[in-house]
């Protein structure tokens, strides 16, 4: 018996809040064996990147086949690849090794508006990388890339959705970090914003930590003869929201998000400026969809967010958890580790997640 064994295959981040420095954290916080093939190094700080010298395809091939050689892997994931040729040689290593453990987090533009991917590289990421994807976890700019259409409503996410499955990976989170939940007429409906630095910056400091964490909205039909508020049992069928089994309302702190959270559960009217201090992540499974809802905290501190997130799903598979419960905790990691970013408080600009405090607050038990 081993430790669980979690690969990243992707860029270096010398300011350690995203790329290679944040997937090894998050999979030590979690519990597993880190290991890494380097696809470029950055020069990056929380202001920005400076430069970007990327690997050769071959050194890429070459650390993959030395790690997969000799330690095994039991989970891996993808950042950023930085051109088609990596991606191509990638993928035909992740094919020939046989795994399916393998979380694609598809990097396009750091937050900065730093390229991280060669536009022309997209159809690449296409064509090799996600048919061989367990999960995919694009943002909503990477996913309207992806699926090849604009995202405003929540019918155009999973619109999106289905669409990035018909590529070939089995499930597609959209991650809604850079959406305004249901900024008009409610989450299922309403028009998706993006959240600039400068709003999330003005608004730091509204509202302190919130312990409740991820709320999962179920889509399935026995949640819906259990007489929850909505449900869907599939792709085809009416997608919308349910309070999970055993709901209670969230408890201590952050009262403004935790009450658009509950209230998003309770009750589908509600006040759009309540609706934005929620974040939803959609998850679809290639048959039904789930809402993974949660308090938007109000930060610039979010510098490697989508790195973290995918590393911690890569992390939890490693460990053997299923899909599902991956991706649930990898919601609780993020979310933990944004809270906790202020205590940080390093560099001038979108600072880094505090990576370790999920495992504070299992420790705290909370
Ligand atoms: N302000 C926030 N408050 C709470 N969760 C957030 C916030 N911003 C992002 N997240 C979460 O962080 C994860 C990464 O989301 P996102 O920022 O959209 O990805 P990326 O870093 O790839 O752009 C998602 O689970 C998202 O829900
Ligand atoms: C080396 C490297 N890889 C990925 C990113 C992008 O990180 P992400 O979590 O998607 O978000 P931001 O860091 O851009 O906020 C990166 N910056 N560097």
């Amino acid at each position: 018996m081993t430790a669980p064994r979690a690969l990243t295959i992707a860029g270096s981040d010398s300011g350690g809040g995203a790329g290679i420095q944040a997937d090894i954290k998050t999979f030590q916080e979690l519990g597993a064996f880190g290991m890494s093939a380097i696809t470029a190094v950055t020069v990056q700080n929380t202001l920005g990147v400076g430069g970007v010298y990327p690997m050769t395809p071959a050194a890429v091939v070459e650390q993959i086949d030395a790690v997969g050689s000799d330690i095994g892997v039991d989970a891996l994931k993808t950042g950023m690849l930085f051109d088609a040729a990596i991606i191509e040689a990638a993928s035909a290593r992740i094919a020939a090794f046989g795994w399916t453990n393998v979380v694609v987090d598809p990097v396009m533009i750091a937050k900065g508006g730093a390229e991280l991917l060669r536009a022309e590289a997209v159809e690449a990421m296409k064509r090799y990388l996600l048919p061989l994807a367990l999960v995919v976890t694009p943002n909503i700019p990477e996913a309207e890339a992806l699926a090849g259409m604009p995202i405003r409503t929540m019918e155009d996410r999973r619109e999106a959705a289905r669409r990035i499955a018909a590529l070939g990976a089995k499930t597609v989170v959209i991650k809604g970090g850079h959406a305004e939940e249901g900024a008009e007429g409610g989450i299922d409906s309403g028009a998706i914003g993006g959240v600039s630095g400068a709003e999330a910056a003005a608004a730091e400091g509204g509202a302190e930590a919130d312990h409740g964490r991820t709320r999962p909205v179920e889509s399935d039909a026995a949640e819906a003869e259990a007489g929850r508020i909505r449900s869907a049992e599939s792709d085809t069928a009416e997608e919308g929201i349910a309070m999970p089994s055993g709901e209670r309302p969230l408890e201590g702190g952050a009262e403004a998000g935790h009450a658009a959270v509950s209230a998003l559960r309770a009750d589908r009217a509600m006040p759009d400026a309540a609706r934005a201090q929620v974040v939803v992540d959609l998850v679809y499974d290639g048959h039904s969809f789930e809402e993974l809802t949660g308090v938007r905290i109000p930060t610039r501190h979010t510098h490697g967010t989508g790195c973290t997130f995918s590393a911690a799903i890569a992390a939890r598979l490693a460990a053997g958890a299923d899909v599902r419960e991956a991706v649930r905790t990898a919601r609780d990691f993020i979310q933990a580790a944004i809270e906790g970013a202020p205590e940080l408080n390093l560099g001038g600009g979108h600072g880094p997640t505090a990576h370790w405090a999920y495992r504070r607050l299992k420790r705290e038990g909370r």
